[in-house]
């Protein structure tokens, strides 16, 4: 198992040197500077994280850690918790969103298990429980600190065992009935924010639930009064075992030099408290969707990233991540076949003031 304090003490910038030598390759393709925009960036990011222009993307693995959340007691859901588990099942079946996406985009899907309640055997759901369940923080902790650091250790794991296989590009996906109320709640306090700003409807919470759900992450917040500056101690009074998982994946991504697109709320919650560990791990992200949830914004704002797309989703389960990839793919077949200002017969310098 990589320890995390090894893994936060040793990720580095990606390289300099190729995001630049990208970007002078780019203005020389045929059409005005700049003007293929996310495209271009998403591109010469790549090169810079895979100190290359010949990107490898061919393997990509979305991660999905799913988990339970104790603070469903106090019937803050709209879903019953029983159906973290049946949907965890339902990934190994085919049926769900995140496989079809990722059958339609050729990306493969990794099942953890890193906190389900009940036995949840089956060959494609990597058994990794940190314990069954978290607390329901409104009454006691989440979990300790220790689990905390074993969740994202976890994550770490599970980039480096699909590194070691080839994978090149990494997604965030989760399953957890309950867990917008564990991303708001830690959300709010990494943010310093009121807990109404920063909340959501989550699964679909009618009046009564979302009323609950506020009062809970209010009374969590409030009992355990946890430290903005320590990510630890905020995951493990408010937090859940699929958030410092996910938090993994961002650290491990980054410390193996790997691109990681973030999904919806809870990823980027989970990228936010990886940002927040190390901030060199904002070189690594990538977004892809604004997700539906109110808070989904000021994550997004805090991470310096803006959305590349808005389809009213707000599924999870790292649905945001195949569309993503395919973005890649697309940027880079176009970039790399386009033909420059020479091959077009169009003098560059005439139409400078004009492009630039
Ligand atoms: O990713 C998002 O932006 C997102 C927004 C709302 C709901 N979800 C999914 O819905 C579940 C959590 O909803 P809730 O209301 O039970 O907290 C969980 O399994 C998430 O994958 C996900
Ligand atoms: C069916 C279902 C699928 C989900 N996937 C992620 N969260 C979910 C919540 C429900 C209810």
């Amino acid at each position: 198992m990589q320890n995390l304090q090894h893994i936060l003490n040793n990720i580095k910038a990606p390289s300099t040197e190729h995001a630049k030598a990208a970007e002078v390759y780019l203005d020389g393709l045929t059409k005005p500077v700049g003007s293929l925009g996310k495209l271009e960036e998403i591109y010469y990011r790549l090169c810079s994280i895979q100190s290359s222009q010949k990107l490898k993307l061919d393997k990509k693995v979305v991660i999905i850690m799913c988990s339970d959340n104790g603070v469903c007691d106090e019937g803050i859901s709209e879903c019953p918790q029983e159906v973290t588990a049946t949907v965890t099942y339902n990934f190994t079946r085919g049926i769900t969103g995140i496989n079809r996406m990722s059958h339609f985009c050729h990306s493969d899907i990794y099942i953890v298990d890193i906190g389900v309640k009940g036995k949840l055997e089956h060959p494609l759901i990597a058994q990794k429980k940190v314990r069954e369940s978290t607390g329901n923080m409104t009454k006691e902790v989440a979990m300790t600190r220790s689990e905390v650091i074993q969740a994202i250790e976890v994550g770490i794991e599970a980039v480096k065992e699909h590194v070691e296989k080839g994978y090149e590009i990494f997604g965030t996906g989760e399953m957890g009935i309950g867990n917008t109320t564990t991303s708001s709640a830690v959300l709010s306090v990494l943010l310093d924010q009121e807990i109404e700003e920063v909340v959501g409807k989550g699964a679909g919470a009618k009046e009564e639930t979302f009323k609950r759900k506020v009062e809970a992450i209010k009374s969590a917040i409030h009992l355990h009064n946890p430290n903005k500056e320590d990510v630890i101690d905020v995951l493990s009074k408010v937090g859940g075992l699929d958030l410092a998982g996910l938090c993994g994946v961002y650290l491990g991504a980054s410390y193996y030099q790997k691109p990681v697109v973030i999904d919806g709320f809870i990823a980027a919650v989970a990228a936010l408290c990886a940002y927040r560990l190390n901030p060199l791990v904002g070189e690594y992200l990538f977004p892809s969707h604004l997700s539906e949830e109110k808070g989904m914004h000021l994550v997004m704002d805090e991470l310096k990233l803006k959305p590349y797309f808005e389809l009213g989703m707000r599924l999870g389960e790292g649905t945001g991540c195949p569309i993503t990839f395919q973005l890649m793919d697309m940027a880079h077949s176009v970039l790399t076949t386009m033909g420059t200002f020479e091959e077009a017969n169009i003098e560059k310098e005439d139409y400078m003031d004009v492009w630039k």
